[in-house]
């Protein structure tokens, strides 16, 4: 059995969603995903979808074996009770693979990491979403 680990914030869900948990699945058997903890979303603006109600979202999607969210303070806690085979990187992602595989090894683990691809849409893109949403409020156009 091959368990592959994939993680993120999946705020709003979209096609590009789906397609990266795909692509991380058909890598091996079983995949895992970790959800950012709401604090630890400093890169971007926070999330809009509480972290509990990310998760439920996530858990439900046909691709994924089991989601959980992520430590609050150990980003390697959640990794030693998954012991994935492969983490993969999502196409943004910030971290380098030799980077994470390094930091990955220094703690005793040795999983595969691979970059999967991007694929385009007008709202592939959780930010897309939002800013498509606040731009049809400030000119008062419907929203449905
Ligand atoms: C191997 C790995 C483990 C991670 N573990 C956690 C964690 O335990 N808790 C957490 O809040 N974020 C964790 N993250 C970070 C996020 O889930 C996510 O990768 C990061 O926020 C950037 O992804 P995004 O572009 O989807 O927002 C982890 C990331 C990686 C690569
Ligand atoms: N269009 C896409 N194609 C492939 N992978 C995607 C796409 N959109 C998101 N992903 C991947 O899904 C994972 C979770 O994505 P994330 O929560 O950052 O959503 P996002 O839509 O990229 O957010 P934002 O628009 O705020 O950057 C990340 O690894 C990201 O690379």
């Amino acid at each position: 059995m091959t368990r592959v680990l994939a993680t993120g914030t999946f705020d709003i869900l979209h096609p590009g969603h789906v397609y990266f948990l795909e692509q991380a699945k058909a890598l091996g058997d079983e995949l895992y995903v970790i959800i950012s903890r709401d604090v630890n979303v400093n890169h971007k603006p926070r999330p809009v979808v509480p972290e509990d109600q990310r998760l439920k979202m996530v858990a439900s999607l046909r691709p994924v074996d089991s989601a959980v969210l992520g430590s609050l303070t150990d980003y390697f806690e959640p990794i030693a009770e998954i012991k994935p085979d492969i983490v993969v990187l999502g196409f943004d992602q910030k971290f380098q693979e030799a980077e994470l595989k390094k930091a990955l090894n220094g703690r005793g683990f040795f999983p595969e990491v691979v970059r999967l691809p991007q694929i385009s849409g007008e709202f592939y893109s959780s930010r897309a979403i939002a800013a498509e949403i606040a731009e049809r409020k400030k000119k008062h156009l419907p929203i449905d």
